[in-house]
């Protein structure tokens, strides 16, 4: 949607009245902001009402806390005290497949850590509460970030893997999935037109980019499927696929293959464009 269809006649008049009364686009900006606009979206609609020069593009406030993520190259990238191999790069979406994220005794630690603390698995809803959703079968957990020393030392991996501090990452989720069990097409970014993206995205912007990493090997099925460019991604212990989807990247549209035979053991890591 462009900022112009979006633009409502109350909204434009609003806007026009709070600038008349002697407030800067920039105040107007925040006041946007506090009644749960986007930042960037309020920015876009200000300039466009104000009839700005583009040249005179808003700043935001928090703007020097925005980042991206970049994108390990192959063939080998260092991850903290590991090195891993790059072993598979896609352009669009933004790709790599990891080989060696975490030994195989860190991914059995991992799932023994987690297993006490199980539940069914929830996902963001609409207003951005958590809800049980049909998509997502299995079951999960989350750690808090820096939790345990091994959950630390996989962050510290991750953020020097795609450069990106350890405080823009959510706490590493776990998720376990038996025969049948499966997580359905979706993104894993949030859709400002949800009613509920303010609430998501208050804390920590946007969601940049995703890694996914496997614990175990399941006996068949289980990978992880990108639909719109044909890809599946194969479930092997210890590895991992990240991939980056900044600006909402449609061609990110995924899924959890349902487990054909035996479990399979999943650590989620999703970053945030600003500290979480
Ligand atoms: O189970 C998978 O392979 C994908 C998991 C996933 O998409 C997620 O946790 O957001
Ligand atoms: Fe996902």
């Amino acid at each position: 949607m462009n900022a112009r269809t979006a633009i409502s006649l109350e909204l434009r008049e609003w806007i026009l009245a709070t600038s008349r009364a002697g407030h800067s686009p920039q105040t107007v900006v925040e006041l946007m902001r506090a009644h749960g606009y986007d930042p960037q979206r309020s920015r876009a609609i200000v300039t466009e009402v104000l009839k700005l020069p583009p040249a005179n593009l808003l700043v935001d406030a928090d703007a020097a806390l925005v980042r991206r993520t970049k994108h390990p190259e192959a063939p080998l990238a260092k991850a903290g005290d590991r090195e891993v191999k790059v072993v598979l790069s896609m352009d669009k979406p933004a790709l790599r497949v990891l080989d060696g994220l975490l030994s195989g005794e860190e991914c059995d630690e991992l799932i023994a850590l987690a297993t006490p603390r199980l539940g069914r698995a929830l996902t963001v809803n609409a207003t951005g509460g958590q809800q049980v959703d049909h998509r997502r079968t299995s079951v999960g957990m989350f750690f808090k970030p820096g939790e345990l020393p091994l959950v630390a030392q996989l962050e510290q991996r991750i953020a020097d893997l795609f450069d990106i501090p350890v405080s823009h990452g959510e706490g590493l989720q776990i998720l376990h999935y038996l025969p049948g069990q499966e997580y359905q097409p979706h993104y894993d970014w949030f859709d400002p037109d949800q009613p509920g993206y303010a609430t998501v995205t208050a804390r920590g912007g946007q969601r940049i980019a995703s890694v996914v990493i496997y614990l175990n090997t399941p006996e068949a099925g289980g990978g992880t499927a990108f639909p719109a460019v044909g890809l599946t991604v194969t479930a092997l212990r210890g590895s991992a696929v990240y991939f980056a989807y900044d600006g909402g990247d449609a061609s990110s549209l995924h899924a959890g293959l349902p487990v054909l035979r035996g479990e399979k053991w999943i650590a989620t890591k999703w970053l945030r464009e600003r500290p979480y």
